[in-house]
């Protein structure tokens, strides 16, 4: 199923809430823990419309079980529970994907490092119930910040950690990057794909649109190139600075995170080819010092399948790279410090 936007989404979902009874269906149950936020409850909303969850598990500590009893009304076919404050081990029981979009969202003038005396604990805490309820979920984390939240899970972990199946979310980067091309060149953003790789804040976010094809009338290092690219690295600055201390981006991010969702779930279910993005634990910048790195992944039964090269870059491209590394080193080393040291 392509889950490039609502508009086909809803009806494939609404087949799919009949069709995905049958028995060659693969059963999933999805659990969200922040389910109560400005992401958890639309992120939750799209999980109902998506025929590949089956079972719902709603975690917040605060108001889960109002958002599950609303969903659960939802006429597809999956079940929606939610749970309180002190039922976190039960949300969790049997979950074969955990997605965390749990912690405290930016106001302007605050970076995504900002978050991290918050939300670092908060993650910490989640993974470490996770680690010991169900050690083999696939775990999506869209707590910010992302650079570092990631290899607090997987230190967290420890030995249990399979890196097949801890993944950041930076689906964000990628459908911000189409749109906004996109509105360059008035082309559909549904057909541009933009490979963005790094991390995800700031330099660290590095969209290669030298190999994208609709990208290729702007010239590299000119004023149109590098205000998208900025644009792209700051998206998420745009709509902090837009709600004016109402948090950030929660919309899109649902719509992202249910995206990136459908796309693992499907890939559960023996589904091939499908390449999406997302920050892992990853071999490319290794040598360089950088564990966890965002690439386009192909995604099969068992998580990551296969990591892709970066590719050939422009010499601007990795310019930009070169000023990713040495921030997202830092981050990702805040992480495990922060864990280790707890
Ligand atoms: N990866 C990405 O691309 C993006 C990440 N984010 C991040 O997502 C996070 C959430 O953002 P919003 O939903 O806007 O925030 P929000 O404040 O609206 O919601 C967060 C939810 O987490 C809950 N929560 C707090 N501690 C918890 C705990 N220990 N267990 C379970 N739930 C807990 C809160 O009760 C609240 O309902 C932020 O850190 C934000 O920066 C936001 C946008 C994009
Ligand atoms: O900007 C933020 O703080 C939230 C976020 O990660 C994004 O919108 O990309």
């Amino acid at each position: 199923m392509m889950f490039s936007s609502l508009s086909r989404f809803a009806p494939v979902a609404a087949r799919g809430a009949r069709g995905f009874a049958s028995s060659s269906a693969r059963h999933h149950k999805v659990a969200v823990l922040g389910a109560g936020g400005g992401i958890g409850q639309p992120l939750s909303l799209l999980l109902k419309l998506d025929p590949l969850v089956t079972q719902l598990s709603l975690y917040d500590i605060r108001g889960a079980p109002g958002v599950g009893a609303d969903i659960s009304h939802i006429d597809t076919a999956s079940n929606v529970k939610g749970y309180p404050a002190d039922q976190l081990e039960v949300a969790l029981d049997g979950a074969e994907v955990v997605i965390i979009p749990a912690g405290v969202p930016r106001k302007p003038g605050m970076t995504r490092d900002d978050l991290f005396n918050t939300n670092a604990s908060i993650v910490r805490d989640l993974s470490k119930a996770c680690a010991k309820v169900c050690p083999d979920a696939h775990m999506l984390i869209i707590s910010n910040p992302v650079n570092s939240t990631v290899p607090i899970v997987a230190s967290t972990y420890g030995s249990k950690f399979n890196p097949n199946r801890l993944f950041g979310v930076t689906t964000l980067d990628v459908v911000r990057s189409s749109r906004f091309l996109g509105e360059i060149t008035g082309e559909k953003p549904e057909d541009i794909r933009v490979t963005v790789i790094g991390g995800h804040s700031g330099v660290t976010i590095v969209p290669l649109l030298s190999q994208t094809p609709q990208a290729q009338k702007l010239q590299f290092g000119g004023a149109e190139w590098s205000n998208l690219v900025h644009r792209i690295q700051f998206g998420g600055d745009e709509v902090v600075k837009a709600k004016d201390g109402a948090g950030s981006a929660t919309l899109s991010m649902a719509y992202a995170g249910a995206k990136f969702s459908n796309q693992l779930l499907r890939a559960l279910n023996g589904e091939k080819g499908i390449i999406a993005p997302s920050f892992v634990r990853s071999p490319l910048f290794e040598s360089e010092g950088v564990e966890f790195f965002s690439s386009n992944i192909e995604l099969g039964t068992g998580g990551v399948e296969k990591i892709h090269q970066v590719g050939a870059l422009a010499p601007e491209e990795q310019k930009l790279v070169d000023a990713c590394i040495p921030e997202l080193i830092k981050n990702i080393k805040k992480g495990q410090e922060f864990v280790a040291s707890s």
